[in-house]
């Protein structure tokens, strides 16, 4: 192949190829995949990109249609990008750019203001223009070291079920949560209907504890397996997946329910928030031990006004950002964010003087609140024009918890 590369939209005819193109590059069979892991089932083939190689897909990229929960609790229409893969036959050669181009002229055609992804590598997508913006934890708590501070008062009920017989309930919690935590994508009906992601959206056997409030009404879910190493010297270990409820409360209920479980040596806590406040219901603060501290959602802003003003601040304050979009030079320009008791306003503007200058990547990375700007400007990469511009980005931008995103896409 030479020339330009040709970007050309898939229809579900081309499901197969499609996921027979992508699997390779991350080293998945599909043939050899249990039905349990067969994620793409969910795939919007509408909103998919290839390029094709003498009649062959060489190169693809997908989008899910999601639901972001943004600081102020609006759900925000996103498109959730996925399925980035160029064959190892053809890398280099500018076909992942391409795609990226395209995709972002079609997505700002469909009016999303922000597209979000999970980076396999940490270096690949800054230069189209995403920041990483949550991070995710797995905390390990000996079982024998788990005792809480404070017993966690609870007039409610819990019931053991499992993925098959509670998945109804999962998603009824599920969508609870998700509206109230920024940083949560929405789960579509489709993506529990075909399994597609991770535990506990894909049908692999979990255990799950639901538990329910005085009234009988399900609030609350922790869904997990127990590995058993002791073989390999590391005794059992619960492996919780995600213990998901509105209410802090309710989780406090449920990570004692798994903490208190019978044979078991460690309980493993995947997809926790920097400052989960577990580690605070610990008599022992040194119990709950981080073995793993990673970015998490990425985030790219395809309409700076429209992006800013969905989200909600804290207190009033005007700023001037220029914001500099080298993959997409016209979304480059200076943007007005005047606040006003949490109430946002943005425009465009030719003359202002700006009071920080930054890249759309890093403004991604201060979208949901968990990145602040003055770490931004130490570690070199916000320029402050205005003294003291950093410290009021941060008092508007920055949220009480961190954001939380437990989806896998
Ligand atoms: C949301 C998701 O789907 S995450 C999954 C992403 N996909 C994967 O990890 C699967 C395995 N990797 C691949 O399929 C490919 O290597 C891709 C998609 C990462 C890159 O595809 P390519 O077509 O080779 O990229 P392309 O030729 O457009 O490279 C563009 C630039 O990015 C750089 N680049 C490409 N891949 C990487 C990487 N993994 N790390 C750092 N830089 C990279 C290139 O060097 C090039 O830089 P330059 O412009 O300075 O010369």
């Amino acid at each position: 192949m030479g020339g330009e590369v040709q970007v050309r939209a898939t229809t579900q005819a081309d499901h197969e190829a499609f996921v027979r193109a992508a699997l390779p590059a991350f080293g998945t069979v599909p043939d050899e995949t249990p039905r349990a892991k067969q994620w793409w089932h969910a795939l919007e083939m509408d909103r998919g990109l290839v390029v094709e190689d003498d009649g062959r897909l060489v190169a693809t990229t997908g989008a899910y249609t999601f639901d972001l929960t943004v600081p102020g609790g609006r759900q925000v229409p996103v498109a959730g990008v996925t399925c980035v893969s160029v064959l190892p036959t053809h890398r280099r050669r500018g076909l992942f750019t391409a795609l990226m181009r395209r995709q972002v002229q079609d997505l700002r055609v469909r009016g999303e203001a922000v597209a979000v992804l999970l980076a396999s590598e940490a270096t690949i997508y800054r230069r189209c223009g995403y920041g990483p913006a949550t991070t995710a934890q797995t905390w390990t708590v000996e079982t024998a070291r788990g005792a809480f501070l404070e017993p966690v008062t609870d007039d409610g009920s819990l019931e053991l079920s499992d993925r098959r017989d509670a998945a109804a309930v999962m998603a009824e919690v599920y969508d609870a949560w998700a509206r109230v935590r920024h940083g949560a994508l929405g789960r579509p009906a489709r993506h529990w209907e075909a399994g597609a992601g991770m535990p506990p959206v894909s049908t692999e056997h979990r255990f799950v504890v639901v538990h329910r409030d005085a009234d009988g009404a399900p609030d609350g879910y922790a869904s997990y397996a127990i590995h058993d190493d002791r073989a390999g010297g590391n005794g059992r270990t619960l492996v919780v997946d995600e213990v998901v409820a509105p209410q802090e409360r309710v989780r406090a209920v449920l990570a004692r329910y798994c903490l208190d479980h019978d044979l078991v040596d460690a309980v493993r806590f995947a997809r926790v928030a920097v400052d989960d406040p577990l580690r605070w219901r610990l008599a022992d603060v040194r119990a709950a031990q981080t073995v793993r501290s990673t970015d998490w959602l990425w985030v790219r802003l395809l309409d700076v006004p429209a992006a800013l003003v969905a989200r909600g601040y804290t207190g009033s304050g005007r700023l001037v950002l220029q914001v500099e979009d080298a993959f997409c030079p016209d979304l480059s320009g200076t943007f007005t964010l005047d606040v006003e008791d949490g109430e946002p306003k943005c425009a465009r503007v030719e003359d202002a003087t700006p009071d920080l200058r930054l890249d759309v990547a890093d403004l991604g990375s201060t979208y949901l609140g968990g990145v602040s700007f003055t770490g931004l400007v130490l570690g070199g990469r916000v320029t402050e024009s205005t003294p003291g511009a950093a410290a009021l980005a941060d008092r508007l931008f920055t949220t009480s918890t961190a954001p939380l995103c437990l989806s896998w896409f």
